[in-house]
């Protein structure tokens, strides 16, 4: 962490400050400057998506906010406190569950409950906790199943679970549904966006999918490629909560959004490659079968 950014910092900060943050990788090559100049403040309660084509640096911001990596240039700071490490306070939810295999969605949510509330938390009352947050993500029915016993769209939902439970400042989410079909998808954006009316959450959500960008945020925030990736442009979402997937369908706004960030994707970001060139046909290739 830069010490200036510590020096700079004001009463008045918002709630979550990413500040001014480059990271460069080191590679056998030399450096590499993946982000650039990412400066972006959020406040509390505020849903973000962060959009942008693959490997523009979304994954790399997010684990600098998460406490993974350390920016090289630039910091985080959460209420005024700058972030050097992983904390129960910044809880992340990945693609893929990542659930421990052998306990139960109970268990898996305890052992987290347990992290943050051993000794503020009686055993009843951690129960109860345990048992409120899966209840909240609909999966009270199934707790004490394994995740080989659970689809994937379940074992998300205790991932979720396990995150919510712990109560966080900030719940970072790296394409949580990204894996799912597209049904289970939708239930699982209705379910957090039910969740977010209900608790408020500071999220910050990766993903790739324009609409489930414009159905949850409150600003979608717009990346340019990288190297040197930074923050292209921000979109201010004011569309009513609570939010219905179908009657927004037809909403003139709501259309408008979608088309705002499909341009800069698809126009200002264009990823222009060639495809024909990356595919080549092997020297040999397999002879048709006589009879085919
Ligand atoms: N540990 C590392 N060492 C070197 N380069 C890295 C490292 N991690 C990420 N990068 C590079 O930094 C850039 C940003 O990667 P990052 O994973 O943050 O992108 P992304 O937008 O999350 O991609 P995707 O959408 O495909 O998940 C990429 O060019 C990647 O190759």
């Amino acid at each position: 962490m830069n010490s200036s950014i510590i020096e700079n910092s004001t009463p008045e900060q918002s709630f979550l400050n990413i500040s001014k943050i480059d990271m460069v990788f080191p590679t056998p090559t030399g450096g590499f400057t993946a982000l650039k100049d990412v400066d972006l403040q959020i406040e509390k309660g505020e849903f973000i998506s962060l959009i942008g084509h693959s490997g523009c640096g979304k994954s790399t911001v997010l684990n600098i906010v998460a406490g993974l990596y350390q920016a090289t240039k630039g910091g985080i700071l959460l209420q005024n406190k700058e972030v050097n490490e992983p904390g129960p306070e910044r809880a992340v939810v990945f693609q893929n569950h990542s659930l421990l295999p052998w306990l139960t969605s109970y268990q898996n949510v305890e052992l987290a409950v347990k992290q943050v509330f051993n000794k503020t938390m009686s055993k009843g009352e951690m129960k109860e906790w345990i048992e409120y947050n899966l209840k909240l993500v609909h999966m009270d029915h199934a707790m004490h199943k394994r995740p080989d016993e659970i689809s994937g769209g379940m074992k998300q939902r205790v991932g979720i679970a396990r995150a919510l439970a712990m109560q966080p400042e900030v719940l970072l989410m790296d394409e949580p549904f990204g894996a799912l079909d597209a049904l289970t998808r939708a239930h699982m954006q209705d379910s957090l966006m039910e969740i977010q009316n209900e608790l408020n959450n500071t999220v910050i959500m990766i993903t790739h999918d324009v609409d489930e960008a414009v159905l949850l945020s409150d600003r979608i925030v717009m990346m340019t490629n990288g190297p040197e990736a930074t923050i292209g442009e921000i979109l201010d979402v004011k569309l009513e909560r609570p939010r219905s997937r179908l009657s927004l369908a037809k909403d003139v706004e709501y259309n408008r959004l979608r088309s705002e960030v499909l341009t800069f994707l698809y126009e200002k970001q264009r990823k222009v490659e060639n495809i024909k060139s990356t595919i080549t046909a092997p020297a040999s290739t397999p002879k048709k079968r006589a009879n085919a």
